[in-house]
């Protein structure tokens, strides 16, 4: 029998909307997939040549890049901090929007001509290319969570974070001063599984078309 194809998906947020395009794609997992009690992380599916393995957003775009998946989905956030040759995003799926932005304290708003800032983020990448293109050395502090925390509490003066309703920046101070990056999920594949496994081009073709399809709908 062909080895199983394993296609990886972020555990949190994105997962109720992949859930629905992933099944018309024919990547179905099995019910345990969806027992919130299964310690379990990775399920078959019901194409006997496929596995879903869930796992942290960052991990995805990492499984995928070292070919340990072959494909997945993911924010484009992730795709674009890591930059990894060997991960191809062929197909923007048109969910999980949101956008990279950088936010301050109320009251506080800084201006940009400063030479050095202190920034919390989840995406040091991202960051730091965002303000070497002003011309401004950003020192940034990595946290995993919990970013808006930060400046109250001296940490750094700014952050660099995914919003969506903004809720959480108001809730927490701050207000959004610049967007870095408009955010959706994509397909991701490995380059080299894209070569040499024709189940990964047929599943990218099917992606593709699905959106074309919700698009010509709309
Ligand atoms: N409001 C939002 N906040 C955070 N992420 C969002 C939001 N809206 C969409 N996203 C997308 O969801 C992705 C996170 O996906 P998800 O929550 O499924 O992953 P996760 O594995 O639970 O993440 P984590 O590693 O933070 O636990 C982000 O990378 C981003 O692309
Ligand atoms: O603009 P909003 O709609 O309020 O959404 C943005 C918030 O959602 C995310 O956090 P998440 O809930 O994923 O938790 P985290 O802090 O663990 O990343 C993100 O990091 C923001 O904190």
């Amino acid at each position: 029998m062909l080895t199983p194809l394993i296609f990886a998906v972020p555990k949190g947020r994105i997962l109720d909307e992949a859930l629905p395009l992933m099944a018309r794609a024919g990547v179905v997992p099995e019910a345990e997939f969806h027992d919130k009690k299964s310690r379990a992380l990775s399920f078959a599916c019901e194409k006997a040549d496929m596995r879903l393995i869930r796992v942290r957003a960052f991990d995805v775009a990492t499984f995928v890049a070292h070919g340990a998946a072959q494909a997945g989905i993911v924010g484009s956030d992730v795709v674009e901090e890591f930059a990894y040759s060997d991960l191809y995003a062929p197909v923007d799926l048109d969910i999980g929007h949101c956008r990279l932005s950088v936010a301050e304290p109320e009251g506080h708003v800084s201006g940009a001509n400063r030479s050095h800032l202190r920034i919390a983020s989840k995406y040091p990448n991202l960051t730091r290319r965002h303000y070497e293109k002003m011309g401004i050395q950003a020192e940034v502090v990595k946290l995993n969570g919990a970013m808006e925390l930060a400046p109250s509490l001296g940490l750094s003066s700014r952050i660099v974070d995914l919003v969506s309703t903004g809720r959480t920046l108001r809730e927490n101070g701050l207000i959004e001063t610049s967007t870095i990056l408009e955010i959706s999920a994509r397909l991701i594949v490995n380059r080299a599984a894209l070569k040499t496994d024709e189940r990964v081009g047929a599943l990218v073709e099917r992606f593709r078309a699905l959106v074309a399809e919700k698009k010509a709908a709309a």
